[in-house]
């Protein structure tokens, strides 16, 4: 058998006449090997390949010597490894999608990371389908959203089937920018830990919204100097705190104590006559029968201790109010495992009673309300400043009489007037949604953490002013929760207050809240030193409105 070229062109014709007089008996004898054919791939498209009919035996196709150079997939894909394939599709899929974009009219950026752009998935570009015994992390990402299509594997179990957050992502995002038909361009997913999120923080991820953090103060606070980190996206809000930070340090600095401390809930059962609701809350009542409550509540964690249990009547309703320390964590899970122990013990002590929910929205948790405002709720936390005259004129730009007055009309007066529950402040909220975001609390606990009454008297025959802020429940944690997430938790540790004290539990969560009434008393008095002086529209249209903002790429 002859496997090298002719050298000289007057041969050529004479080598291909040899050349298939010697296979085409080999062929019909099967005895033919496909190695033979190697002159015909070389040297014979070279010549004039589109008139030849090519059987290639490899991959039992026959194709024309045309379709045969045209073809770019030697192999289907189900006989590569999982990788190539994965990338073979990608490539298609973009060369795809392309054509479609075109088509459609929309736009592609071509920065764009393939997983970024819109799938379009036709009988004829989809590929062939594994058999479904292939592990499906093993699948391609297109394949993978092919069946989540078909439902044959759910969207938010993505993590759990592919073993990889990141991935799934990745294909929860392609689902979505197919069914939106939009791309998901400026939402970012990339450089993140979503292990960090799964099964702690957030489910059908599809990224993450970077937030702006400023950084106010540092305030003096117990004598110790802390820098505020907050998350906003409201211009004017961190230089207003700022400017707070430095009025009270200056003046020589605020001093924050902790009231009181414990998380609550409050499930609601009930019973079949008032009479039996009553005798419940008796029982309840006894100190004995506490402290056998307070053992099996007190079984469920290392550091939640039940404190006080506090029964509302309502008809043959009641409403069993739960208060317990926990520590460094914001606790709300806590306290619920705890009281479902303890309603365990109940049902089998009172078989009249039934649970309708573990919680009766006495607690209250994220609404508005009188009772956490009156009662407390997480830490209750107080602080005080006195600022001096010359502070209040050189920093904050008005007079200590201005602040007094407008304090009492607004912050008083106005707040009662307009019926408020623990709004008895200017903007106790901003500050407190700022650092809860910052530090990875739950933010829609800012609703009671916002609770708040700021008070400012005239002082030293009415040259400084006295200034006090008391916020009877702010909710937050060092631990659990969003606090462990890397960003949160490196604001966390520009306070101080990362994780726990060994040894000292709840130590770090009453830094945290402490600071976060200093940060409120400084915004308070920076907002109402703005309004006594007519800056506030002025400072805002600097600081919140820039005509053009300078970008960075
Ligand atoms: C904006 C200021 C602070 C200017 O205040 P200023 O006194 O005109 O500015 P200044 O240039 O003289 O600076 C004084 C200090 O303010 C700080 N400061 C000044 N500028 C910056 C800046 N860019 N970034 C960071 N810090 C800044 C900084 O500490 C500075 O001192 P320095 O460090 O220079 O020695 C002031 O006008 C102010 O506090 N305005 C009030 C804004 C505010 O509190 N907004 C909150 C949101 S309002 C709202 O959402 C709620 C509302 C209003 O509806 C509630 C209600 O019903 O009342
Ligand atoms: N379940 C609900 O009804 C609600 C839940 N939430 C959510 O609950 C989460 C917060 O719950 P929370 O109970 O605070 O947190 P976690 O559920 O994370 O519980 C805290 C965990 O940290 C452990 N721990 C370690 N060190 C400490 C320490 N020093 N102090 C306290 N605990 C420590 C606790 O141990 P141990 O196991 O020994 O107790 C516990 O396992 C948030 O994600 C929030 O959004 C919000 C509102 C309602």
């Amino acid at each position: 058998m002859l496997f090298a070229p002719p050298n000289f062109s007057e041969t050529r014709e004479l080598f291909w006449i040899i050349y298939i007089l010697i296979l085409i008996p080999k062929f019909f004898a099967k005895v033919m090997s496909v190695r033979e054919l190697f002159p015909f791939f070389k040297w014979g498209f070279n010549i004039r390949r589109s008139n030849f009919l090519v059987p290639i035996l490899s991959n039992n196709v026959i194709v024309t010597g045309e379709e045969a150079v045209q073809y770019e997939k030697p192999l289907p894909y189900k006989d590569l490894p999982p990788q190539i394939q994965r990338n073979l599709e990608q490539k298609e899929y973009i060369i795809q999608n392309d054509n479609n974009n075109k088509n459609n009219n929309i736009s592609t950026s071509p920065n764009l990371e393939s997983t970024s752009t819109i799938p379009q998935i036709t009988p004829e570009s989809t590929p062939t389908l594994k058999s479904t015994k292939v592990p499906t992390k093993e699948l391609s990402n297109l394949e993978i959203l092919e069946k989540v299509e078909k439902g044959e594997i759910l969207a938010y179990k993505l993590e759990s089937e592919l073993g990889d957050c990141t991935r799934a992502v990745e294909i929860r995002r392609l689902l979505l920018e197919k069914q939106l038909q939009k791309k998901l361009e400026t939402l970012p997913y990339q450089q993140y830990d979503f292990g960090k999120v799964q099964g702690q923080c957030c489910e059908n991820v599809i990224g993450y919204v970077p937030i702006p953090v400023g950084a106010a103060g540092p305030i003096l606070l117990n004598g110790q100097m802390v820098t505020i980190p907050m998350a906003t996206t409201e211009g004017c809000l961190v230089a207003s705190t700022h400017r707070g930070c430095k009025a009270i340090s200056e003046s020589g600095g605020s001093r924050c104590s902790i009231t009181s401390r414990g998380m609550t809930r409050a499930p609601v059962v009930r019973f079949s006559d008032i009479v039996k609701a009553a005798e419940f809350v008796n029982w309840i009542n006894s100190p004995e029968n506490y402290g056998t409550l307070k053992e099996v509540f007190d079984s469920t964690s290392r550091f939640a201790r039940l404190s006080n249990i506090k029964c509302t009547v309502a008809g043959r309703s009641v409403y069993i109010r739960f208060k317990c320390d926990t520590g460094d964590a914001m606790g709300m899970n806590m306290v619920s495992k705890g009281v479902e122990a303890v309603l365990d013990l109940l049902k089998s002590l009172f078989d009249d009673m039934a649970l309708l929910s573990v919680s009766g929205n006495m607690c209250t948790d994220k609404k508005p309300s009188s009772i956490n405002w009156i009662e407390g709720r997480g830490r209750s936390v107080v602080c005080e400043a006195l600022i001096t005259g010359d502070v209040v004129q050189k920093v904050l730009k008005t007079s200590v009489q201005a602040l007094v007055d407008l304090n009492i009309a607004k912050n008083l007066v106005g707040s009662a007037m307009a019926g408020s529950i623990g709004g008895f402040n200017a903007h106790a909220s901003n500050i407190v949604t700022a650092v809860f975001l910052a530090t990875g609390q739950d933010c829609a606990q800012n609703v009671e953490s916002s609770n708040c009454i700021t008070q400012m008297e005239a002082c030293n025959d009415g040259q400084d002013l006295y200034m006090t802020v008391t916020m009877p429940s702010i909710e937050v944690g060092t631990v659990g929760g969003g606090t462990s997430l890397p960003a949160q938790a490196s604001c966390l540790d520009i306070i101080g207050v990362r994780g726990s004290i060994a040894g000292k539990p709840g130590a770090n969560a009453d830094q945290l809240a402490k600071t976060i009434c200093a940060a409120v008393m400084a915004g308070e008095l920076s907002l109402m030193a703005a309004l006594s002086a007519g800056h506030l529209m002025k400072s805002h249209l600097q600081l919140n409105r820039a005509k053009s903002p300078p970008s960075t790429n």
